[in-house]
């Protein structure tokens, strides 16, 4: 695994992708915000062409891919040259792949014993997911306690009024979330309000 930082991002927007086009476009609106990186998801089959059209357009932005659920995906994405990838799990062969690929791999825990099993990989970021869900900030601070030495990123039910209660943990790497990349505002065009939104999520971190 070689190891890119999220630190310096803050706040990472998770995307659907309709098309390259506007997923480029959504990007520029994002970047103009003061976004940095873009977790786009391998939920859409315009994701792939995506990832590697706002690689190729907004060089400023660190782009991740998200959603990467198994061996197949993985290879996927390492075959485009992506750096960084998320996913909302940490199956063991998810796992055990992604520790020998050429990225930095961020795998989705829900529970104390998944993160001992990214631990067990070496892994020292988890994304904690559903983070709202299965116990939110409470749920970051307990597993401080026994896993003081793990990061996470916390996404799945944040939004422009919870996620600064989230970025405020000393084992908060970085938040990802939805609400300023909302699938009305993408099929709208609405560049302007995606760039306020973003400007907002990143004021004052
Ligand atoms: O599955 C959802 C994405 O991971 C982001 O979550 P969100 O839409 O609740 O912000
Ligand atoms: C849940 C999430 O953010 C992902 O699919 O990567």
């Amino acid at each position: 695994m070689s190891e890119v930082d999220l630190s310096p991002y803050r706040v990472l927007p998770v995307v659907t992708a309709r098309d390259e086009e506007s997923t480029v476009s959504l990007a520029r609106a994002l970047l103009a915000g003061g976004m940095r990186a873009i977790e786009i998801t391998l939920r859409t089959s315009a994701a792939l062409p995506a990832i590697a059209a706002v690689s190729e357009a907004v060089p400023e932005m660190q782009v991740a891919a998200g959603t990467v659920t198994n061996e197949r995906e993985l290879a996927q994405v390492v075959d485009l040259g992506v750096s960084l990838a998320l996913s909302p799990g940490c199956t063991e062969s998810l796992l055990a792949a992604a520790s020998d690929a050429p990225l930095t791999f961020i795998p989705g825990v829900a529970s104390a014993s998944e993160v001992m099993r990214v631990r067990d990989y070496q892994m020292p970021v988890c994304k904690l997911f559903p983070a709202t869900v299965v116990g939110g900030v409470a749920m970051l601070k307990a597993l401080a306690g026994p896993f003081p030495d793990m990061q996470f990123c916390p996404t799945g039910g944040l939004n422009r009024d919870n996620f600064r209660a989230f970025l405020a943990l000393p084992n908060v790497v970085c938040c990802g979330g939805s609400w300023m990349v909302s699938s009305d505002l993408v099929d709208n065009a609405n560049w302007n309000e995606i760039e306020a939104l973003a400007r907002e999520a990143m004021a004052e971190n």
